[in-house]
């Protein structure tokens, strides 16, 4: 990614139960929202800060309520604003947030640690969690395993992890956030959602113009296997 792509990226924080970025001017461009989840620590917040700033953070810690990360892209020549929202893994920093994580939402991002048995078999419970805020089934929804650079510490066979995404009739990603050779594959799991989105037409929210944006390649294959 060239220096100048990332300066259309937004961060934004929001740890209370205050009013969410909403009430905007005018719309210019459809806005997605995305909102990533998974255990504590399995790097939520450095894929969402990959893919908006371009590279893996210095150093993070567990996310409060959520933070939003923005960043504009233009798909067959229509802008759009990729909103994705890192949510918080520990029930303790999520739990006055939860509503809000699902509002409006427009498609889901469930990521585990690949070196990380736990936070695979915890799937389940956020699926379950997805249910309960009433989540329309034709959501588009991908299945991400993290830290594929940890080649020696995998606990997590491509096969078990494939098989629960076929069940779960979701896409699987194995990527790593911090490995500079998957700058493209991280780009290509966000994209390849925003793609899907376009083609789905779904109800947008407003935002104002700004006068940034990156230039994206043609859609994006989705890859089921560790890029590093
Ligand atoms: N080796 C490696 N480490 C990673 C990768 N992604 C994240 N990490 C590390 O994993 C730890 C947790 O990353 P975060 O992105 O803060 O995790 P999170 O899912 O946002 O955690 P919560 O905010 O508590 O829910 C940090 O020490 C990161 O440096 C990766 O792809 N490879
Ligand atoms: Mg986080």
């Amino acid at each position: 990614m060239a220096a100048g792509d990332v300066e259309s990226s937004l961060e934004l924080s929001l740890t209370g139960s205050g009013a969410l970025p909403g009430a905007l001017p005018p719309a210019r461009s459809r806005i997605f929202k995305i909102i990533v989840i998974g255990d504590s620590n399995v790097g939520k917040t450095c894929l969402t800060y990959r893919f908006c700033a371009g590279r893996f953070p210095q150093r993070t810690e567990a996310t409060i309520g959520v933070d939003f990360r923005e960043r504009a892209v233009t798909i067959d020549g229509e802008r759009i604003k990729i909103q994705l929202w890192d949510t918080a893994g520990q029930e303790r920093f999520r739990k006055s947030m939860v509503q809000h994580y699902y509002r409006n939402v427009h498609a889901v991002v469930f990521v585990y640690d690949m070196t990380n048995m736990a936070s695979f078999q915890s799937l389940p419970s956020w699926i379950e969690e997805c249910k309960q805020h009433l989540l329309a089934n034709d959501i588009p929804r991908i299945l991400v395993g993290n830290k594929c650079d940890l080649r020696n510490a995998i606990q997590v066979p491509t096969d078990l992890a494939q098989k629960f995404a076929d069940t779960h009739s979701m896409p699987l990603f194995e990527t790593s956030a911090k490995n500079p050779n998957d700058n493209d594959h991280v780009e290509a799991i966000f994209m390849t959602l925003a793609h899907k989105l376009k083609s789905h037409k779904p109800l947008m929210l407003s935002q104002p113009p700004d006068h940034d944006e990156i230039h994206i390649k043609p859609e994006p294959k989705p890859i089921t296997s560790c890029w590093c």
